[in-house]
């Protein structure tokens, strides 16, 4: 797929294949500006071929905090198109799809509001952000429900997959810090 131009997006593929940035136009006028934060018509030429099952939002207090690496196996894996409302973050998408070129392949992206993007990551990836301001807030569109039993994990510090988090890492939640690293047994997500 090539970079796509939509009337609301311009859609560009990242290197791990179906990752793409998703970069929103802004209508802008003297009282400010709007944008389009989803359009199930325009996003389907990124991939996003189905209806929102869920949208989520969190809340990150400190810079230098971890949420991730997380993913849902199947047959409740998920898309997300994840964006930051406020503050900034290094968003981290790793694609662990079974048999793909670019297994354990690692992409980062800075999102914020003011760049106006976001990433659309596909089944098969796990994902995971660093905060590098203080008072974060994230949006997440989900194509799936969230199904906690088929939650999967891996440790944002995983030597191989070797992340490079651009700040120290300050909080890490206790169930993400028992996220095992990888053995040569972990063959991948079969889709
Ligand atoms: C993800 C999720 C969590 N929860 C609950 C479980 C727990 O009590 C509380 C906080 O959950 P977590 O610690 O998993 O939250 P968090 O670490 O923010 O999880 C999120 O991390 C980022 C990186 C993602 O990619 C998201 O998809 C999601 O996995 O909310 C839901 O009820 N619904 C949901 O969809």
């Amino acid at each position: 797929m090539g970079a796509i131009t939509t009337p609301r997006f311009d859609i560009t593929p990242l290197p791990l294949s179906g990752l793409c940035l998703v970069q929103r136009k802004r209508m802008g006028d003297a009282r400010g500006f709007l944008e389009r934060l989803f359009c199930a018509e325009e996003l389907t030429r990124a991939g996003w071929d189905g209806p929102i099952a869920q949208i989520n939002h969190t809340y990150t207090a400190a810079a230098g905090t971890l949420r991730g690496m997380h993913f849902q196996r199947p047959p409740h894996a998920e898309k997300k198109l994840v964006m930051c409302l406020k503050g900034r973050v290094f968003d981290v998408a790793v694609d662990t799809r079974k048999g793909s070129p670019t297994f354990l392949k690692w992409h980062g992206e800075i999102l914020a509001p003011e760049a106006a993007n976001a990433l659309l990551i596909p089944e098969g990836f796990a994902h995971g952000f660093q905060t590098l301001t203080d008072d974060v807030e994230m949006l997440y569109c989900h194509s799936a429900v969230y199904a906690p039993d088929h939650e999967g994990g891996l440790h944002p510090q995983d030597p191989a997959i070797n992340i490079q988090w651009p700040d120290e890492l300050v909080t890490l939640s206790d169930r993400d810090q028992g996220h095992p690293f990888l053995g040569d047994s972990f063959e991948g997500v079969a889709l």
